[in-house]
Order: C-alpha cells, then structure tokens, then sequence
C-alpha cells in the first residue's frame, strides 16, 4: 500500500492522534509478528477514527463486514455503550480466531459477535429491523457495491457507512487492477447515490463515509 498522505505527516498525524490501549497495541504487534497480511489492519488513526465515529453518532449497534484479526473491532467496540452490539463478518476462521481471543481479554470483547462465513450471506440473511448504527466495509473490494446497497436498508437515518480502502493507494485515478476498477465503481455509485450525503477522507488508503438520510 503506498502512503496517500506524504510520510512523515502520516506519522506526525499518527503520533498524535489518541494512542490506543496497550491491548490494541498488543493486538497490532501479533499481527505484525504471525500474520503474512498484516498491512490490512486499520492501525491506530483509522481505528483512532472509528472510535470516535461510533462515540459521536451514539451508536449501538454496529456491523464490521471484514474482521481479520480485529484491530477495527476492537476500536469500535470500545465505543459502544455496555449493552451495545458490534457484529462482525469474516469467512476465515484462523483469523477468527485470534480475533476472537483478544476479544476475550478486553472489558468490550462481550459486545462482539463473530458471523463466520460468507459476508454478503451473512448480510442477506439478516432483518432490516432492528437497524444498524454504523455498518463498516472493508472486506473484499469487487464486493463493495453489493455489501453497500445491503447494507443501506439495514441502517437507520442518520446512520453512518464507512468503507475503507476507497483511494486504493491512489488506482482509482487511472484503475488498472480489478480490485482497483471495483473501488472506482464503488466511489462512483456512492457519489450518485442521493439516499447518502458523502465525505471522503485521505484517512490511510482513503475511508469514505456515507450518512443516509
Ligand atoms: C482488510 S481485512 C479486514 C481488516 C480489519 N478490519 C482490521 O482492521 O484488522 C479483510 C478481511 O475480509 C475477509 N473477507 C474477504 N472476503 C470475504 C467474504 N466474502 N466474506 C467474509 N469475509 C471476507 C478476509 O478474510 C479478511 O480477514
């Protein structure tokens, strides 16, 4: 992933901005340490950035599609009020796994849910009732659209969608991959979608947040 935001201001910004409990920082670190992947976590600014998202909206239930080792979860919950719900979607139940244990040993793991499996059946198959606060994307990009238009009857108005990745270090300006071609369509569908009112942020590898009116 190349830095959208020139180095060393990335790092001015990321060193200060909230530091995370030392759970989270240990969590990061595992990641870093056992996981071939690890440039996927969202890291201290974005989950710094979710936090306060989930604070400020007074959200309380939350849908996370895309948990990996759950550094995003984990911020989110922490937000959320002791009877809030965080439920959080991945097909992989090795990363599951060890989110599921840091989980464990956090005040706020008991806010969260796992789904493993398919994403976008997860998604289907849940009601429209009752609606999510804030629904985070950020799991496989050439799904985007889909987990969006799903995920809109589900949320409530004035309910926020985050999707992550949306500058996709920078291909959207001329996409040559097809993860890159599908981050485009995607910014291109929330753009024209009037049910949303829409910000982007070059937040990390960009993050877009759409509030339904
Ligand atoms: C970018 S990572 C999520 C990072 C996470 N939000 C964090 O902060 O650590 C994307 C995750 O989505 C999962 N994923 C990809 N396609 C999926 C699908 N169709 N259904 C469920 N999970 C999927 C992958 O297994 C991976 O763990």
């Amino acid at each position: 992933m190349i830095a959208i935001v020139n180095p060393e201001l990335d790092r001015y910004v990321h060193d200060h901005s909230e530091p995370p409990p030392a759970l989270l920082d240990e969590l990061r670190e595992f990641t870093l340490a056992h996981e071939p992947r690890a440039v996927m976590q969202v890291g201290r600014v974005e989950g710094a950035l979710l936090r306060m998202l989930v604070a400020l909206i007074q959200a309380r239930r939350v849908l996370e599609i895309g948990t990996f080792t759950g550094y995003s979860a984990l911020s989110m919950a922490e937000a959320l009020p002791p009877d809030g719900e965080l439920i959080t979607c991945d097909r992989d139940p090795e990363v599951a796994r060890i989110a599921r244990s840091f989980f464990d040993r956090s005040e706020h793991g008991g806010k969260i849910r796992i789904a493993l499996g398919d994403a976008l059946a997860t998604l289907r198959a849940m009601p429209a009732s009752p609606a999510f606060d804030l629904v985070f994307i950020d799991a496989d990009k050439e799904r985007y659209p889909a987990y969006y238009e799903e995920a809109l009857p589900r949320l409530r108005r004035g309910g926020l969608i985050v999707a992550d990745n949306t500058l996709w270090s920078g291909e959207v300006l001329a996409p040559e991959s097809a993860d890159g071609r599908a981050i485009a369509a995607f910014n291109d569908l929330v753009f024209r979608d009037p049910r949303v009112e829409k910000v982007m942020l070059t937040v990390r590898d960009g993050v877009t947040l759409a509030r339904k009116r």
